[in-house]
Parts: structure tokens; C-alpha cells; sequence
């Protein structure tokens, strides 16, 4: 499959952040905080480009947005009123420098700067079909075929050139590109991942979730439609639509785990969402209990919603330290699973002898759950219960989530008796696939186009997977990587 992250970890991780300004003399201040405020969307790499009108000044860095770009002079050295930066967590090509965003290229049309939230599809067969005719990669990122195909089009112009590229480009694209004829913002034909725009004084935003536009000041002005291209020029905004329309996938997962639960997503605040799946959960499966207690953070609005809908006192039944580190980031079994230990502690002086009922979003391989269950065991609780706001997620993402291979994922392995037992619990219930489409104000999924991408949880993936279903395997991708570098 296509992912090749190092750590092999055990979660379904975030997904990359984009933002961009065009139009204000504190740019790349403007995206490195725009950028802090998407750091949940990617831990890996952090970078920023500039264009002052004549050049292109780009810093990319491993790490957090914090530590990289909260010093004056790294600032200073990315002047110009226009600028893109990018939050990574890998999809497609190592964990290194070469493969940090925004990627950048001097093609015949100019400087190309790209920053991508998503994951192409035929990413590897693009490269390989792009190598065979001579283009020469800089990096393993599938970001870079875009490049190469701007590069190389038969067109003139570099709107067509653009064009012609994503019109061959399968899978999911949120991106913000520079060029010197301005800033572009662009959505792949079924919206998959988010792209929002604001304004802030005379300046566009462009970010991947809200939060990031309320934490620079800047007003929401609306979404950046599925298969829309906005084109920044000066004080112009164009808009265009090159794609024959489809009807609209974006990934469900944003409302149920990925975005901030303070951003509007598709109109709808996360927040209101995480609480209705919640409330939908303790209606579907409803279970004689003490407390109902958050596997925090991002149980904590699902577990609100179900303890408002079934009467039920909502306690902080756990506890997480907000200091330790992401657990992707120490590699090897023994070290990552004591990092599960450190982030999370019962709340033992209120657990002992009580029937409980753990409220979390999604179980990927039931680490989280099964250490939490004997937790909650260790600290006295009677019974303890499971719900989890989303249904059973038995498929890998292709689009711009890191997931373990499916054969790793539990429910792919267990049905939900077999699941019950491998986390020890008494009860464990997920919300229905209608009940989840029902929290977001649907009467249920429709069978045929239904509303969202939720393919990790029924398999309908909404695109073709040429990559996947081709016979390269990652490692032969990575040969080919290295032979061009
Ligand atoms: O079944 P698992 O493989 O354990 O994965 C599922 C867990 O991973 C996520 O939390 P995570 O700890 O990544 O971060 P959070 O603090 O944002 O909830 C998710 O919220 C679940 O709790
Ligand atoms: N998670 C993402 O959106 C990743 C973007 C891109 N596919 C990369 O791996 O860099
Ligand atoms: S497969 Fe799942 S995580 Fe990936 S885009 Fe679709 S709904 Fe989102
Ligand atoms: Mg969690």
C-alpha cells in the first residue's frame, strides 16, 4: 500500500495542513501562526514559502511549527506579501527533509511553490511514467509528480498547465500553489480533504480548517467548493471549475477525530457534530451505568452528547498529561506502548466500585481501548463499558491519513464479540453507519452517492486506486525514489 511511514505506529493519524496569504505585509508571520494552530494535523515537518514580488525565500524544517518559526530572523528571512506553509504527517515518502512542504521548482512559467493536504492514488504510476521520460525527482513526496506534470504539459499557459496536470491526478488534493502570477487554492473533484477561505483586512486566507482562520483574526468567507480553482491576484479573486462536476465526498473522519473541535467543517461545527454522534451512540446503545467518562481529548464532546442524551453524569474519569510526547514519535513496541501509560490515568478516587462507560472516537488497533479498559479495572471500577463514536474502521485511507495496512486494523481481524474480548470490556457497542451520517443531519447513508468518503469504515472507496491495485510495492517505489536522486 502506499503509505510508508518509519514508525509503522499503531494509529490512524492526521492528515496535513495547509495555509496561505496573499495580500499583507506579515505574511509568513500570518501562515506561521495560521500554521501553529493546524499542528494537530501534522507533527512530522513544518515549512513556509515566501514570494516578495521578484523572488521565492522558502524554510522548511523537521518538527513542530513551535521551535521553528517563532524566531524574528527566520521570519525576517521570508519577506513578501504572498506566502504558503504546510504541517506534515507523511503519506507517501519518508519522514526527511527532501520530502518537507511547500515543495518548490523554477519552471519554464516561473517559480512553482506547492503546498498538498491528501494523497494521490497513481502517484506511482505518474513517477514512474514521468522518470521513463526523463523528469528527475527531487524527493519521494507524491506532491512532487504535480510538479512534473506542470512541468512538462503540452500547454502554454500556466493555468492550462496546471490544469492538465490535476486532470490527470487521482485521488485527494487540498493545495495552495504560488506562482508569479499569483496564489492559487484548489480542491480535487469530490472535495476530499477541507479547504477553507478568509479574509483578514485586505488580505485572502486560505486554510485547511476555520480554527486556523479565528486564531489570525481573519472572518470565514466560505469553503473552497469540490473541483474549484480561486485564483489570487493582487486584490482579483477569480474562481473557475475545469472538472466535469461530481457529487461532492468529503472525508467523514474530519468530523469524527481529525479537525479541531472549534472549526466549521462544511458548515457544520465539529463540536455540534461530535456531541450529536454522542447522543446518537446512547440512543442506538444504551447500557445501565454510574458515570460516563472521556477518553480524552478527543472523546470528550461524543461522551458529553452521551451522557446529556442518556442522563447519565459525565466525569473526568481519566486523566491525560498534556506533556508528554506523541507516541509516533518513539519508535519501537516497548517504548511506544509506555507512551499509551504516561498520556493517560484513571481519575482512581472516582472510579472505585462505579459501573463506567468509556466514550471514544474510533478504535484503530485497540491499543488506546484495551489499556484504558484494564485501567479503569486497576482502579476498582465494577463494569466497564465501551462506546466508540464512529462505526468499526476495517479499511486503510488512501487519501491522506496514515493508516496501519488493514490486515493491522482490529476490526478488520474481530467482529464486535471478538473485539469485546480483546479489550476486556463488558460491553462494547460503535455507532451505526446511519447513525453517524444521521449526526450530521442526514436521515441515514445513502446507498447510492452517499453523502461523504467513508470508505475506512465500508470499503466504498470513492476514487480508483491505481497505485493499490497496481503489483509496486512501496519498496520498489523506493528503489525507483533513489535511482533518480
Ligand atoms: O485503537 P488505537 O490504535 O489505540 O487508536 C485509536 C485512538 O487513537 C486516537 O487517539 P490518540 O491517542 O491518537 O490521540 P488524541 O489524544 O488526539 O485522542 C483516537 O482518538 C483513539 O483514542
Ligand atoms: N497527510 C498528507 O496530507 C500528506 C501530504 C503528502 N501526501 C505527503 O505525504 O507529504
Ligand atoms: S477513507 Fe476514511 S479517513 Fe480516508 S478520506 Fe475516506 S473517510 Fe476519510
Ligand atoms: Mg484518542
Amino acid at each position: 500500500m502506499l503509505t510508508t511511514n518509519p514508525y509503522d505506529d499503531d494509529k490512524l493519524r492526521e492528515e496535513c495542513g495547509v495555509f496561505g496569504v496573499s495580500g499583507s505585509d506579515s505574511a509568513a508571520a500570518l501562515v506561521a501562526l495560521g500554521l501553529h494552530a493546524l499542528q494537530h494535523r501534522g507533527q512530522e515537518a513544518a515549512g513556509i514559502t515566501s514570494f516578495d514580488g521578484a523572488h521565492f525565500h522558502t524554510h522548511r524544517a523537521m518538527g513542530h511549527v513551535a521551535g521553528n518559526f517563532d524566531r524574528d530572523e527566520i521570519i525576517r528571512a521570508l519577506p513578501g506579501d504572498v506566502a504558503c506553509g504546510h504541517v506534515r504527517y507523511s503519506t507517501t515518502g519518508e519522514t526527511a527533509l527532501r520530502n518537507v512542504q511547500p515543495l518548490y521548482a523554477d519552471l519554464s512559467t516561473g517559480g512553482f511553490a506547492i503546498a498538498h493536504n491528501g494523497n494521490i492514488s497513481n502517484a506511482m504510476k505518474l513517477r514512474r511514467d514521468l522518470v521513463r521520460r526523463g523528469s528527475i525527482f527531487q524527493s519521494t513526496s507524491d506532491t512532487e509528480t504535480i510538479i512534473h506534470l506542470v512541468a512538462t504539459s503540452s500547454y502554454r499557459t500556466l493555468m492550462d498547465r496546471f490544469i492538465d496536470a490535476l486532470k490527470q491526478v487521482e485521488g485527494a488534493y487540498s493545495l495552495v500553489v504560488m506562482t508569479p502570477e499569483g496564489m492559487i487554492a484548489c480542491r480535487d473533484p469530490l472535495g476530499i480533504r477541507p479547504l477553507v477561505m478568509g479574509k483578514l483586512d485586505g488580505a485572502v486566507i486560505f486554510a485547511s480548517e476555520t480554527v486556523a482562520l479565528d486564531v489570525v483574526g481573519a472572518t470565514f468567507e466560505r469553503s473552497v467548493e469540490p473541483g474549484e480553482l480561486i485564483i489570487v491576484q493582487g486584490t482579483e479573486i477569480r474562481s473557475i471549475k475545469p472538472f466535469a462536476p461530481l457529487a461532492p465526498r468529503p472525508c467523514i473522519f474530519e468530523w469524527v477525530y481529525f479537525s479541531r473541535p472549534d472549526s466549521i467543517a462544511g458548515d457544520q461545527s465539529v463540536y455540534t457534530v461530535r456531541k450529536a454522534i454522542g447522543a446518537q451512540l446512547a440512543i442506538e446503545s444504551p447500557v445501565d451505568a454510574d458515570l460516563v467518562i472521556p477518553v480524552p481529548d478527543s472523546g470528550v464532546p461524543a461522551a458529553i452528547g452521551y451522557a446529556q442524551e442518556s442522563g447519565i453524569p459525565f466525569e473526568l474519569g481519566i486523566i491525560r498529561s498534556h506533556y508528554v510526547g506523541r507516541t509516533f514519535i518513539q519508535p519501537g513496541d516497548k517504548v511506544r506502548h509506555l507512551g499509551v501509560k504516561l498520556k493517560h490515568n484513571a481519575n482512581r478516587a472516582l472510579i472505585k466500585g462505579k459501573r463506567v462507560i468509556l466514550v471514544d472516537d474510533s478504535i484503530v488497533r485497540g491499543t488506546t481501548s484495551l489499556k484504558i479498559v484494564q485501567m479503569m479495572r486497576d482502579a476498582g471500577a465494577a463494569e466497564v463499558h465501551m462506546r466508540i463514536a464512529s462505526p468499526p474502521t476495517r479499511h486503510s485511507c488512501f487519501y491522506g491519513v496514515d493508516t496501519p495496512e488493514s490486515s493491522k486494523l482490529l476490526a478488520y481481524k474481530l467482529d464486535v464479540a471478538g473485539m469485546t474480548d480483546f479489550i476486556h470490556a463488558d460491553s462494547l457497542s460503535f455507532v451505526s453507519i446511519d447513525g453517524l451520517y444521521k449526526a450530521l443531519g442526514e436521515a441515514h447513508r445513502a446507498d447510492i452517492r452517499p453523502k461523504y468518503c467513508d470508505a475506512c469504515f465500508t470499503g466504498d472507496y470513492p476514487t480508483t486506486l491505481t497505485d493499490h491495485d497496481d503489483t509496486v510495492t512501496v519498496d520498489q517505489f523506493a528503489l525507483l525514489a533513489e535511482r533518480v536522486i
